[in-house]
């Protein structure tokens, strides 16, 4: 099913991506020929077993790696026709992540965790905590803007990622097991909370995950298996 806000021309497009990987003298083709269009506002659920090559496909729409053929497009622009700080612009203009571990700062709280990547763009710091604040009032976290990781339960600590990875109003958020490190009640919350923030901006969102019942709260399903989308 397709959400109703998609429209236009498509914020991702992959056409023919493949990456293999050379192992011990034996060669492992992962992706063996990906073609997928994510629309703007678009939530894909991208499902498939451990192994089955989500991670690495990520890693290929978030920018992050060489060594893939094929062409990969993000709002428009070809990331093989790029120079690796065109790459990182186009990173940092488009793209959120969100991992199975939340990968926040441990030395910074909450609030700053969420401000440092709008600084990185240059947005001033009074708007940048603004919008920081806003976030997390809006994931439940409120009452924790100055708490350090550390001092955050893990369902808080991936909320502060969550708030991180929209902070740039990204176009397309990666987000790869987001909920893989939390129990099942504390999963289905943040996911919850998550998809609904995703909507709520208008960003696209790709959410790898091996759970059928997290992928089928998404606008779509797309199955990785021996290689390729089915
Ligand atoms: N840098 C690398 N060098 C060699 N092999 C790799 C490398 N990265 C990934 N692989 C292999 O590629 C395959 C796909 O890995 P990937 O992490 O993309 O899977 P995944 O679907 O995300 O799995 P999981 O759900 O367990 O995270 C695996 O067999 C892995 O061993």
């Amino acid at each position: 099913m397709s959400s109703p806000l998609v429209t236009g021309a498509p914020i991702v497009s992959l056409r023919g991506l493949k990456r293999a990987f050379e192992q011990g003298g034996q060669r492992i083709e992962v992706l063996r020929g990906i073609d997928l269009d994510i629309m703007p506002g678009e939530i894909v659920a991208l499902l498939g077993p451990s192994g089955s090559g989500k991670s690495t496909m990520l890693q290929a729409v978030g920018l992050l790696e060489g060594g893939f053929e094929g062409s990969i497009s993000v709002a428009g622009e070809r990331a093989e026709d790029l120079a690796s700080d065109q790459r990182t612009r186009l990173r940092r203009e488009h793209l959120g992540f969100v991992y199975q571990f939340h990968h926040l700062l441990p030395d910074f709280n909450a609030r700053e965790n969420v401000v440092m990547p709008q600084m990185i763009l240059g947005v001033v710091r009074a708007e940048a905590e603004a919008r920081a604040d806003s976030l997390l009032t809006i994931l439940g976290l409120g009452q924790r803007l100055t708490h350090r990781p550390s001092q955050l339960s893990g369902g808080e600590q991936q909320r502060v990622a969550v708030a991180r990875a929209l902070a740039n109003r990204p176009t397309l958020v990666l987000a790869d097991e987001p909920t893989g490190n939390l129990d099942e009640v504390t999963a289905d919350n943040v996911l919850a909370e998550f998809l609904a923030l995703v909507r709520g901006e208008g960003s696209a969102a790709l959410v790898a995950t091996h759970n059928e019942r997290l992928a089928a709260k998404m606008d779509r399903v797309v199955r990785l298996k021996e290689g390729v989308l089915v």
